[in-house]
C-alpha cells in the first residue's frame, strides 16, 4: 500500500478476482491482475465523473441496499455505453465493489477518495430547486423524476426542494419571485416549454437583481450564475438534446450531479422596444408558426400532435409575404455551412468566451461596445431580404431533437454569441417537401435554389407596406390560428395568455365521436377552413413552443447569457477513441473503460 498527498495505490478484490487500484490525482484505475501479477484490463474513471464512494457493499437498484461490510467499499461512476453512427454515448450509473485487505485500508479508500471528489468537484450542486411539470409529453414527469432521478440526486448527497406545477408559469413565478437562497441551480421535468419557464425565471431574476432593464434590446444583458439542468419529459425536448446529445433522464440526471456547465446564446425577441420573450431553440414563422398554431388543439395527443399537424398545415401549402432584415455576424469566423459540428469543448465556442465577455476590459467599456455592436440604428450594417416565405427560422443552437437529428442548423454553435437565419422561399410542394424531408437524412437542407441561411447578431420582421398587420392588436384578441374560426378547440384568448397549456381540461380534452359520416364530413370542411385562402395572409411565430403575440419584431442574440448542467453533444465512442490523444478537456473526455 501507498499514499501520497492525492495518490494512493493498493491491492484489493473486485469479487474473486485481485486488482491494483491507483487514484492518482483526478484519475481513479483498477488493473485486473493475473497469477503471475501481470496487468490485465483497466478500468479509468476520471474523479470528476465518480458519483459517490460508499462504506460497505452498497446496491440503488431496485432499490437502495446497503451490506455494511467493514473491508468493503463501492464506488459509483459515469458509465458511457458504446455507440456508433455518429450518436452521442448514453451515460449510466456504474458500480464497482472493492473488498480491501483491512478495515484500516478501506477506511483509508474513502477518505482519500472523497477527499479527490472534494478538490476535483468544487462546482458540483449540493441543493437544488426541482420544478415537475406532471402534463408534459406522455405525462411522465413525476414517475421519471420519483423512479429514476431522486435515487440518484440521493446517492450523490444532493438535496433537492420538488414542485409538481399546478399551472402554466408557476415555475417561471417562483423563480422570479420567492427566496432563492442556497440552492445551487433549478431542475425542470418536462419539455421545452418546461425549460422555456425556467429561463425566463433566471433571466428575469438576474436583470432585476442587477437593474437592467429587459426590454432594451441594446442593452447588455447580465449573465446568469444560477444554473439550469433539464430532466426530459416532454414532447420535442430539443434543449435537452442539442445540449447533451440524447434524451435520456439518466444521462441528464448524471450530467446535474457532476455539475456539468454549458454556456447558451440567448436570444431576446421584443416588440416596439418591449420585451416579448427568450427563445435558444426556435424563433419560427410561418410553417412552424402553423403547426405549433394546429397542434395546440391536439394536446390530447401528446407528442404526435406535432406529426399530424405538421402533415396537416404541410398540405396547405401555404407562404407569407414578409420583410426579413438581419445583422449579419463576421463571416470570417464561421459559417453556417461550413459542415463543422459544435462538440463538447468546441474550439469556436470557448473562443467565443474570450471575445463576448474579454479579461481585460472593464465593465463600462465592455457595455459601451456592446451596445455600439448591436445598436439596431446602425443601419448600415443591415441586410434586408423580402418575398414570400414558406418559413423564416432564427436559432441559436442547432436544434437538433429526434424528430431531425441534426437539427434545423446542424453547424449551428450553443455558445457562440451568434443565431442562425433560414429563409425558405415559396416553392412548389414537392420542394418543401424535400427540404422537410432533408432534416431526417444526410443532405444538406440548404443546398436547395429556395433556401438561404445567414449566421446573424440580431433580425427584424416586418410586413410590406399592403400587407401590414394590425399591429397595435395583440394577437390574443384576433383570429390567429391556423384551426377552424370559430371552433372552440381554437387557441383562444385564455391559452395564449396563461401558456400553451391553458388548462387542465383543455390538455385532457379529446373531440366527441359524433358518427363517422360527421366525422368525414367534418375532416373535408376542416381542411378547407385551414387552407382557406380567407384566412389572414398572416402567420404567426414559434417561440420555442410559444405563440407570440406580434408579428412584426425584433430578435437579439445575446452571448452565452445562461448556463446549462451540461457539457456539449461527446462524439461517439469510436470517434473519441481515436481522437482522445489530442482533445484536452479536463479529463471529461477520456473513457471509462
Ligand atoms: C417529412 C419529415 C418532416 C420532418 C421535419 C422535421 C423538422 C424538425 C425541426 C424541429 C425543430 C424543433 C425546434 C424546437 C421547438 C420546440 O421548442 C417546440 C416546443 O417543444 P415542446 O415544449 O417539447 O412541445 N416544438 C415545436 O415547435 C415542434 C415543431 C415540430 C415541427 C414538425
Ligand atoms: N401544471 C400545469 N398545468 C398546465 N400547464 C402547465 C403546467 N405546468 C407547466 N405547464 C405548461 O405546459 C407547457 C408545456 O409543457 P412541456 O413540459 O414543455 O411539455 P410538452 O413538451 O409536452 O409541450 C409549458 O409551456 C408550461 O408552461
Ligand atoms: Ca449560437
Amino acid at each position: 500500500m501507498e499514499t501520497d498527498s492525492g495518490r494512493m495505490e493498493s491491492s484489493v478484490w473486485l469479487g474473486s478476482k485481485r486488482h491494483r487500484a491507483l487514484l492518482s490525482g483526478w484519475r481513479f484505475s483498477w488493473t485486473e491482475l493475473d497469477k503471475k501479477n501481470r496487468d490485465k484490463n483497466t478500468i479509468s474513471v476520471p474523479v470528476s465523473e465518480v458519483i459517490a464512494v460508499m462504506e460497505g457493499q452498497v446496491e440503488i437498484q431496485p432499490q437502495k441496499k446497503v451490506k455494511d461490510t467493514d473491508r468493503d467499499f463501492t464506488v459509483f461512476y459515469v458509465k458511457r455505453s458504446n455507440t456508433s453512427g455518429g450518436k452521442a454515448p448514453l451515460w449510466s450509473l456504474g458500480r464497482s465493489q472493492f473488498c480491501c485487505p483491512s478495515r484500516d485500508l478501506r477506511d483509508q479508500w474513502v477518505t482519500q477518495l472523497r477527499i479527490a471528489l472534494k478538490t476535483h468537484c468544487p462546482s458540483r450542486p449540493h441543493r437544488l430547486l426541482v420544478f415537475i411539470n406532471p402534463y408534459g409529453g406522455k405525462k411522465k414527469g413525476k414517475q421519471i423524476y420519483h423512479s429514476t432521478v431522486a435515487p440518484l440526486f440521493e446517492l450523490a448527497g444532493i438535496s433537492s426542494h420538488v414542485v409538481v406545477t399546478e399551472r402554466a408559469n408557476q415555475a417561471r413565478d417562483h423563480i422570479l419571485k420567492k427566496d432563492l437562497t442556497g440552492f445551487d441551480g433549478v431542475v425542470c421535468v418536462g419539455g421545452d416549454g418546461m425549460f422555456s419557464e425556467l429561463l425566463h425565471g433566471v433571466i428575469g431574476r438576474t436583470q432585476q437583481e442587477a437593474g437592467v432593464s429587459e426590454h432594451d434590446p441594446c442593452v447588455m444583458l447580465q449573465p446568469c450564475d444560477l444554473h439550469i439542468g433539464i430532466i426530459p419529459a416532454g414532447s420535442t425536448d430539443c434543449v435537452c438534446f442539442a445540449t447533451v446529445g440524447v434524451n435520456d433522464p439518466v444521462t441528464s440526471a448524471l450530467h446535474i450531479i457532476i455539475g456539468d456547465s454549458q454556456p447558451l446564446d440567448v436570444c431576446s425577441v421584443h416588440h416596439h422596444s418591449t420585451l416579448v420573450r427568450y427563445s435558444v431553440s426556435l424563433v419560427g414563422y410561418g410553417f412552424y408558426g402553423d403547426v405549433l398554431a394546429e397542434s395546440e388543439r391536439r394536446r390530447w395527443m401528446g407528442p404526435l400532435r406535432y406529426d399530424y399537424s405538421g402533415f396537416l398545415v404541410y398540405l396547405c401549402n401555404r407562404s407569407y409575404q414578409g420583410i426579413v432584415q438581419y445583422l449579419p455576424a463576421d463571416s470570417q469566423i464561421t459559417s453556417p455551412r461550413d459542415n463543422s459540428r459544435c462538440l463538447s469543448g468546441c474550439k469556436v465556442c470557448s473562443e467565443s468566451t474570450e471575445r463576448l465577455f474579454p479579461r481585460s476590459e472593464s465593465c463600462s467599456s465592455l457595455y459601451s461596445r456592446q451596445l455600439s455592436q448591436y445598436s439596431i440604428d446602425s443601419e448600415g450594417e443591415w441586410l434586408s431580404v423580402e418575398g414570400s416565405f414558406r418559413c423564416v427560422s432564427l436559432t441559436c443552437m442547432s436544434s437538433s431533437c429526434p424528430r431531425s437529428p441534426k437539427g434545423l442548423s446542424p453547424s449551428a454553435h450553443l455558445a457562440d454569441g451568434t443565431g442562425d437565419l433560414i429563409l425558405v422561399r415559396n416553392t412548389n410542394p414537392l420542394g418543401f417537401l424535400t427540404y422537410l424531408h432533408r432534416h431526417t437524412n444526410t443532405q444538406d437542407q440548404f443546398d436547395l435554389p429556395f433556401v438561404e441561411v445567414h449566421r446573424v447578431k440580431a433580425v427584424r420582421f416586418s410586413f410590406p407596406p399592403n400587407e401590414e398587420d394590425d399591429e397595435d392588436e395583440p394577437k390574443e384578441s384576433r383570429n390567429i390560428t391556423a384551426g377552424i374560426p370559430g371552433d372552440p378547440g381554437t387557441l383562444s384568448e385564455g391559452n395564449v395568455e396563461s401558456g400553451r397549456l391553458g388548462s387542465q381540461q383543455h390538455l385532457a380534452e379529446k373531440p366527441r365521436e359524433q358518427g363517422m359520416k360527421e366525422k368525414g364530413r367534418k375532416k373535408r370542411d376542416y381542411l378547407c377552413g385551414l387552407c382557406s385562402s380567407k384566412r389572414s395572409p398572416t402567420s404567426v411565430w414559434n417561440c420555442d413552443g410559444e405563440i407570440l403575440p406580434y408579428s412584426e419584431i425584433l430578435c437579439r442574440v445575446h452571448g452565452q447569457l445562461v448556463r446549462l448542467f451540461a457539457r456539449g453533444i461527446e462524439e461517439d465512442t469510436v470517434s473519441r477513441k481515436y481522437h482522445e490523444g489530442s482533445r484536452n478537456c479536463q479529463g471529461r473526455c477520456i473513457l471509462h473503460n
